[in-house]
Order: C-alpha cells, then sequence, then structure tokens
C-alpha cells in the first residue's frame, strides 16, 4: 500500500495551519490537498506559505470536489456544519476521515456514528496523548472516589473558541460517568448563578474559562473533607494536536469503516 495522502480542510485555521506542518513533517504520510472556505481570499496560495513553513507547490482550494481524486483522507478541525457536510462526501467517494471538531449535539454525533458505518472515522475530542491518559485515570479516580467525593471539571481556553464546555471537558465528563454507571446528562451541572442552593451530591460541575491566548487546560477535581485529587493536563502548543491527528491518519490507514477512538489509535 503507498503513502496515505491527506487533505486538510479548515486550511487557514489554527488548527489548520499547524496540521499542514504536521503532515509535511511525517513521512508516511503526504499533504495531497489543502482546502479553505469556498470562496476565501486565500483560494490558490502556496499551502506551504498559508502554515508559514515556505513554498510547497501546492495550491490551496475552496472546493473539494475540484482535487475529490488527490486524496485517501481528510483531516477535519473546523466547525459541526463543516464537518457534518463532509461526512456525505466522504461516504460517497469513501474517503477516511480524522475528525477533531467539537460543539456537535446528540444528533450531529450520531450522523457521525451513521457514516463511520460506510468509512472508517476517528473522532477524537482530543488528540495528545496526554489528555488520552488522563481519561483513563479518571476512570480510576471515579472508581475509588466517585461516589463520595464532589467531582468539578474546570476547562480553560483562549478567547476565540466558541463552544463551551470543551470537548474534552465534555469526555472527561463522560469517562467519570460511563465508571460510575451514570448518564452524564443527568449528573452535569453546566451552570451556577444566584442562590443556588448547597452542592448536590452526586453531580459533575463544569466551570469555563476564556481568556487570551491559552492553548487548553483541563482539571478534574475529587475532594472530599480534609483531602482532594486534582487531575489537570495542560497544552502549551498546537502542533501536540496535530501530530496525534497524523499519527491517527497513519493508524485509520489500516482500519476498516468503523468508529474509533484517540485511545483506539493509543492502544490504551
Ligand atoms: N480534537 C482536538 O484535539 C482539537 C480540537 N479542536 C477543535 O477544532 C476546531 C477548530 O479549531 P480552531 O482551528 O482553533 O478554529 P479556527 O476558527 O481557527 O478554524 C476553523 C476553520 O474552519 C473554517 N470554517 C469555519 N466555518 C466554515 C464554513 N462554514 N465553511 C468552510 N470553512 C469553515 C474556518 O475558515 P475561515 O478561516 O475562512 O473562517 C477555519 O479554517 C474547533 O471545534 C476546536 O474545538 C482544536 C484543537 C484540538
Ligand atoms: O478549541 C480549542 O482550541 C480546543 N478544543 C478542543 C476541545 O474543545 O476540547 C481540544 C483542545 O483543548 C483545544
Amino acid at each position: 500500500m503507498g503513502v496515505t495522502r491527506i487533505a486538510i480542510i479548515g486550511a487557514s485555521g489554527r488548527m489548520g495551519k499547524q496540521l499542514i506542518e504536521a503532515v509535511q513533517a511525517n513521512d508516511s504520510v503526504e499533504l495531497g490537498a489543502v482546502i479553505v472556505r469556498p470562496g476565501s481570499s486565500l483560494t490558490g496560495c502556496d499551502a506551504g506559505e498559508l502554515a508559514g513553513i515556505g513554498t510547497l507547490g501546492l495550491q490551496v482550494v475552496d472546493d473539494i470536489n475540484a482535487v475529490i481524486n488527490d486524496f485517501d483522507l481528510v483531516i477535519d478541525f473546523t466547525r459541526p456544519e463543516v464537518t457534518l457536510n463532509l461526512l456525505t462526501l466522504c461516504c460517497q467517494h469513501q474517503k477516511a476521515m480524522v475528525i477533531g471538531t467539537t460543539g456537535f449535539d446528540e444528533q450531529g454525533k450520531q450522523q457521525i456514528a451513521d457514516a463511520a458505518k460506510q468509512i472508517p472515522i476517528v473522532f477524537a475530542a482530543n488528540f495528545s496523548v496526554g489528555v488520552n491518559l488522563v481519561l483513563n485515570l479518571l476512570d480510576q479516580a471515579a472508581k475509588v472516589m466517585g461516589d463520595y467525593a464532589d467531582i468539578e471539571i474546570i476547562e480553560a481556553h483562549h478567547r476565540h473558541k466558541v463552544d463551551a464546555p470543551s470537548g474534552t471537558a465534555l469526555a472527561m465528563g463522560e469517562a467519570i460517568a460511563n465508571a460510575m454507571d451514570w448518564s452524564l446528562n443527568e449528573h452535569a451541572v453546566y451552570a451556577r448563578e444566584g442562590i443556588t442552593g448547597e452542592r448536590q451530591a452526586g453531580t459533575i460541575g463544569f466551570s469555563t474559562i476564556r481568556a487570551g491566548d491559552i492553548v487548553g487546560e483541563h482539571t478534574a477535581i475529587f475532594a472530599d473533607i480534609g483531602e482532594r485529587v486534582e487531575i489537570t493536563h495542560k497544552a502549551s502548543s498546537r502542533m501536540t494536536f496535530a501530530k496525534g491527528a497524523v499519527k491517527a491518519s497513519v493508524w485509520l490507514s489500516c482500519n476498516k469503516s468503523g468508529l474509533y477512538s484517540m485511545k483506539d489509535v493509543l492502544g490504551f
């Protein structure tokens, strides 16, 4: 089998540019297509110039149909509406997908699961090794402390982030809820304001910070009277996520249709 040819959609974005660089740096894959929003002023420019890594000789396009034969797999870090449109096209043309976009509602997640019956998809709210390790640690912490400790998840991101809580915070909540045999929706407290009353036992509280250029920070607290455990992950570079997405692409190119997580890719 040849080298996997990758298309990057949303190439003008914070993650899009990092992904161009990460694909270019990995010999197991090659950059097949680089796509921006229809009508974007970046159309026609060089993909390497867009990413700030010098000239690559690959032109940025604004119509994925124009490059449909130039790639095997799409990496998508965009917005839910972009991802959901892309699912149909990828199913039609049998293209694998690595999806890092966050902010889907239940219906959107179901559409991804349905598409994965036809094509291979890795879908993860966070492609870093560290966060996926944290998801495992949370399972253990919840099993030991979850039935008596107060559980809170705090996340902090840059001022441009549009969804809250972050996909990672929700994945952390899911990991804890699964360990406790809870439904996250029934146990989550997403907002507190005014006279809230005392904290209810058996809930998972979420708090969100949006400030400056924070790349992504997540903490889960398990607090009892007299002691507390805090499990924290801090990302300091988006390249961590981009390298993880490329690793997932290489792994996915050897796998059949199905819905996979980053934990599947990392093997834990
Ligand atoms: N899973 C993970 O590990 C990570 C996930 N993320 C997630 O990735 C997503 C993107 O994050 P980030 O790169 O910071 O966001 P940006 O806003 O920087 O990038 C979004 C990209 O999507 C494009 N886009 C948005 N709307 C449309 C549209 N309607 N049609 C076509 N293109 C569109 C934008 O184009 P334009 O520039 O023209 O607006 C841009 O290229 C978010 O959901 C974020 O939460 C981020 C980091 C890590
Ligand atoms: O929007 C971001 O920046 C990030 N989004 C992801 C999320 O919502 O969890 C992952 C990472 O924390 C950065």
